[in-house]
């Protein structure tokens, strides 16, 4: 496959054009105080994986993009497509190519790639198609870029950020799956809607609502993606700001704080087993700082406990 770069080659004499336009200074040349590019690779450019690369580049939280898919043709359209707006864009190299060798020393690795379920077909066979697909996708990650951070967004996400951490050898802090900081954007939205004020300032703050209105708005928040699929096919914009905003915290070293799913072990009282939960976690340039005590009720405790062991149950059947 044609492998990218966002730069063109002008003809068999090699012609040298920027001599032609500029004439560089002494010392102009790179030295070692030249900051590092940031790179991000994004797995999969589907809905998902493609909404994820174009807020990536409007927010400009870039320098190098590497694209990698299974499917050649869409994965160079899409790089193409990309790159034609690139006069509109902060300066962003592109590279698409199924050959994982364009990820290195990626900072932060970004997977979407996901099968699509068959009619009739089974949730556990689902996954275990994806654990398949993970087997030939997060080795290649790790391999090529041994210090990134690896987000996992493909579904289910808790049990697939397990499985990606199992086959990258990596420290937990540095595997984080998308998590519900998604959901929890859909529900700051259905508030702020409620309130007719500002999304972005609505925190996690104990406000007295009507039990009612909350409990509606919670059924909402289970039933937003439903019901985005129902209407247009897929989720694709929400996940790709959601995605950005967690990319833009730990490359940025911002020290938020999101609701990611991360090794939940030890936490809330969960002991049973490694299992990977939502949880309010601090976020940095090392990836998972800490998670946030927040305090839960004992219905609350009891309901993350029951998540964790229809995880634990479920990955036992895995074999990673
Ligand atoms: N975590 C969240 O909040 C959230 C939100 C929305 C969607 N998702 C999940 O994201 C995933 C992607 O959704 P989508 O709508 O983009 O699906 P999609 O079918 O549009 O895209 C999936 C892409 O993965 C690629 N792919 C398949 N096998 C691959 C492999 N071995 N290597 C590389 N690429 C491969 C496909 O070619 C395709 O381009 C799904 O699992 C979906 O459930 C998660």
């Amino acid at each position: 496959m044609h492998k990218s770069s966002s730069a063109a080659s002008f003809g068999p004499g090699g012609l040298d054009l920027s001599k032609a336009f500029f004439t560089p200074i002494s010392g102009g040349a790179p030295s070692s105080a030249t900051k590092r590019p940031t790179k991000i690779t994004v797995v999969g450019v589907g809905n998902v994986g493609m909404a994820i690369a174009q807020t990536i580049l409007t927010q400009d939280l870039a320098d190098e993009l590497a694209l990698i898919d299974a499917k050649e043709d869409k994965l160079r359209g899409e790089m193409l497509d990309l790159q034609h707006a690139a006069a509109f864009l902060p300066r962003t190299k592109i590279h698409a190519s199924i050959d994982y060798a364009i990820t290195a020393n990626s900072d932060l690795c970004i997977v979407t790639a996901g099968a699509r379920q068959n009619p009739g077909e089974s949730r556990l066979n689902l996954l275990q198609r994806n654990v398949a697909l993970f087997k030939h996708i997060v080795p290649p990650l790790a391999k090529y870029s041994p210090d990134c951070i690896i987000m996992v967004v493909s579904n289910p996400v808790d049990v697939l950020t397990y499985v990606a951490w199992r086959l990258s050898g990596f420290p937990a802090n540095r595997v984080i799956g998308s998590g519900t900081n998604l959901d929890s954007s859909r529900f700051r939205f259905l508030i702020a809607d409620h309130l007719d004020v500002n999304a972005q300032d609505v925190q996690r703050q104990q406000i007295a609502y009507e039990k009612e209105t909350l409990e509606n708005i919670h059924k909402e928040v289970v039933q937003s993606a439903y019901e985005v699929i129902r209407l247009k096919g897929y989720t694709s914009w929400a996940i790709g700001y959601s995605v950005a905003s967690l990319a833009r915290t730990l490359l940025r070293d911002q020290r938020r704080i999101h609701p990611v799913s991360v090794l939940a072990k030890g936490f809330y009282d969960i002991d049973g087993g490694e299992v990977f939960l939502s949880l309010p976690a601090q976020l940095g340039r090392n990836g998972v700082l800490g998670v946030a005590n927040v305090h839960l009720t004992d219905e609350e405790t009891q309901q993350l406990r029951n998540s964790a062991k229809t995880i634990l149950e479920v990955q036992s059947q895995l074999g990673v």
